[in-house]
């Protein structure tokens, strides 16, 4: 028989409760016995284990599939994929000073948790969730629409290179005049600590009448994280090739999609390009100018990305997103020459007294919407 979890990496997570009670009976015995950091898991393939595990989620995330797949630690595969960044250390950024004290970690993505609500009740609460709205296809429309690239318009409080960006900040009403002013879609920083975003900031724009579908803009390291997004109205996630492995991305790809959901999936380098495009189903890249390690914005990265692997993406009908440091018409055009049809913009719009009069400022023109 056929694994319940073949295609998923063998993570039960990408299944839904209501998936997993449709196609197996609890006594169906799909598969053997695998070791969990020295633990014998021996009843993870009925359906009432995987119910159980999920559950108990803490035995089943990420990390510890790769390890079942492969016998390797997760920090020995992300280094054999060119990944620097440790998942679990406090950031230090530049505003710090530098120093060699090894204890103190390197970079922002390192100090998420997971949080304590159980997955099995985060998933209930995702299939309760407002349906999803369709990210790609607001992105094409828009393109087709207005002839430069579509906006996905942010919304971050602060930055942690920046300090706060906005004082007065209303997350519902800078969403109202981003979507009145043609954006096709919106940005939500949802992390508390470095961007004084949250998830009540998400929930509330979707409820508030808001219709463009919406990215919820966290750093993600366990799928929890994704139904969670999409519990509180998400259409669309980030994933970021720096800190996720490529067994991770494929997984968590496979959850959005589970989902109904888009996964912005955001590249740096050519590296972290390649190791995407390898990828079966990728549909949207983000290529970000903003380098995660130093924060030095450099807006010819996306063009030069895209003069190395433009025909590559385009022959796979991949939607490419520029991001990070778009201030002007002359950056917008800028970033459509190199081939992208959607912009991701924050802190130009942010900063600017009418964040949603500021985006015919941004493209020198008003968008039709
Ligand atoms: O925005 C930051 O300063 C930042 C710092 C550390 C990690 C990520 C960060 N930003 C993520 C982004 O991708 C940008 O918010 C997004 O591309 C918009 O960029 P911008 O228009 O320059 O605000």
């Amino acid at each position: 028989m056929e694994s319940l979890l073949a295609g998923a990496h063998l993570h039960p997570a990408a299944f839904s409760p209501a998936s997993l009670s449709r196609c197996h009976p609890p006594s169906v015995v799909v598969r053997g016995v695998h070791h969990v950091g020295g633990r014998a898991v021996r009843c993870a393939y009925t359906k009432d284990a995987i119910l159980y595990a999920l559950e108990h989620d803490e035995m089943f995330n990420s990390e510890e599939v790769v390890q079942w797949e492969s016998g390797k630690t997760i920090n020995t595969i992300a280094a054999a994929q060119g990944i620097q960044i440790s998942r679990r250390c406090r950031p230090r950024y530049p505003s710090e000073g530098s120093g060699d004290d090894k204890a103190v970690p390197r970079h922002i993505l390192e100090q998420i948790r997971k949080a304590k609500k159980p997955l099995m009740n985060v998933m209930e609460s995702s299939e309760n969730a407002p349906p999803v709205r369709d990210f790609i296809g607001a992105l094409t429309a828009a393109y087709g629409r207005n002839g430069v690239p579509a906006l996905i318009a942010e919304i971050k409080k602060a930055s942690p290179g920046r300090g706060v960006l906005r004082e007065n900040f209303n997350p519902v009403e800078i969403a109202q005049a981003y979507e009145a002013n043609g954006a096709a879609c919106i940005s939500i920083f949802t992390d508390e600590k470095h961007f004084q975003g949250s998830f009540e900031s998400l929930e509330m724009i979707r409820n508030s009448g808001v219709k463009c579908p919406l990215l919820c803009k966290e750093f993600i390291i366990d799928s929890w994280q994704i139904y969670y997004a999409r519990s509180k109205g998400a259409d669309a996630i980030l994933l970021i090739a720096a800190v996720l492995p490529d067994l991770d991305l494929k997984y968590m790809l496979r959850v959005c999609k589970n989902l109904g959901m888009a996964a912005l999936i955001e590249v740096q380098d050519e590296r972290e390009l390649d190791r995407v495009l390898k990828i079966d189903g990728v549909e949207l890249i983000g290529i970000n100018n903003l380098s995660l390690e130093t924060f030095v914005v450099d807006t010819s990265n996306t063009r030069m990305l895209m003069e190395k692997r433009g025909d590559t993406i385009r022959d796979r009908g991949i939607l490419v997103v520029g991001e990070s440091g778009l201030i002007t018409p002359d950056d917008v055009a800028y970033a459509h020459s190199a081939g992208v049809s959607a912009i991701l913009v924050g802190e130009s719009l942010i900063k600017a007294e009418d964040p949603g009069r500021a985006i015919a400022g941004l493209f020198g023109k008003e968008l039709l919407h």
